[in-house]
């Protein structure tokens, strides 16, 4: 059950914000669809730090080809919000806006900052229903933070996921002051621990492609944040080598890490998607 608060029609489909008494949360949460004419399979898209479920939606202008190829778009948000718990908006890299797309295990956020769960056993299935899609159709991809979300929550989860890419992802995260700050704050200090959410370590460990149709990367070469080691997609294209993980690691020369970067490439990402999920 969800409500919708808005919908807008776009390029032949609809573009729906909407919200949703969350249990795994335990609060409200909203989210963004967008709804093609034809609707044939899914891709979830998730945001980076300090992002809301409107950012992708408004940002990257992807509904035209979205609408072309039959690819529904669900954008969640990036984090509870509204859980009030003492210093959760004191810094933009934790806490509100920094989910980090994990279930965190440790006091005060294991209670609400759940979004692991929220999304692969309540988001999405409550959607993919709506839609009447089937469930070997579902994509995922991301930005940033949300790189690392969608690179981690496939490798965590491939039954759920079919198709894999990404932007400019926190591609390593144990090994960068944003992970290690988000890790310690959510999961606690043993570095064990940190491995299951770190897309490297996850990919370092298998035994054979886990999708070998290949993963896509881009990654601008002017981004700030890759110059400040916090993306590192070296160390996972060669986790990926190790496990036989075909990637398509595209070098995006003078391209910085913002909106702009990804609308240059995101049609190349959906026709990726729906190449692997849409053909019979
Ligand atoms: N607030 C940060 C930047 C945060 C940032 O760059 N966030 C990225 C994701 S990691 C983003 O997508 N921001 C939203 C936007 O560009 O519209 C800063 O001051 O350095």
């Amino acid at each position: 059950m969800f409500e919708t608060l808005s919908t807008h029609r776009s390029f032949g489909g609809h573009q729906r914000l909407c919200r949703h008494d969350s249990a795994e949360i335990g609060l409200p949460m909203r989210f963004a669809l967008f709804v093609p004419p034809e609707p044939r399979a899914l891709l979830v898209f998730l945001a980076g730090l300090t992002c809301t479920e409107e950012t992708f939606t408004m940002k990257a202008g992807a509904q035209r080809v979205a609408a072309e190829l039959g690819l529904a778009l669900l954008m969640p948000d990036t984090s509870p919000r509204g859980a009030q718990v003492p210093g959760e908006a004191a810094a933009w890299d934790f806490g509100v806006g920094a989910g980090f797309y994990l279930d965190a295990t440790q006091p005060p956020w294991a209670q609400h900052w759940r979004m692991e769960s929220y999304i692969t056993q309540e988001l999405l299935p409550l959607v993919r229903a709506d839609l009447q899609l089937p469930a070997d159709r579902v994509g995922i991809s991301g930005h940033s933070m949300g790189g690392h979300g969608a690179l981690t929550l496939a490798l965590r989860h491939p039954q759920l996921f079919r198709s894999v890419s990404a932007f400019a992802p926190i591609a390593a995260p144990s090994r960068c002051a944003w992970g290690q700050k988000a890790f310690t704050g959510y999961l606690g200090r043993m570095q064990t621990d940190w491995a299951a959410h770190d897309a490297s370590a996850l990919m370092a460990q298998q035994a054979r492609a886990p999708f070998p149709q290949g993963i896509l990367i881009d990654q601008g070469l002017a981004d700030q944040f890759l110059l400040d080691m916090q993306l590192q997609p070296e160390v996972f294209e060669a986790a990926c080598k190790q496990a036989g993980q075909p990637l398509n690691l595209r070098w995006q020369a003078g391209y910085d890490h913002g909106y702009y970067f990804i609308t240059s490439f995101i049609e190349d990402h959906l026709r990726h998607h729906a190449a692997q999920l849409t053909h019979e």
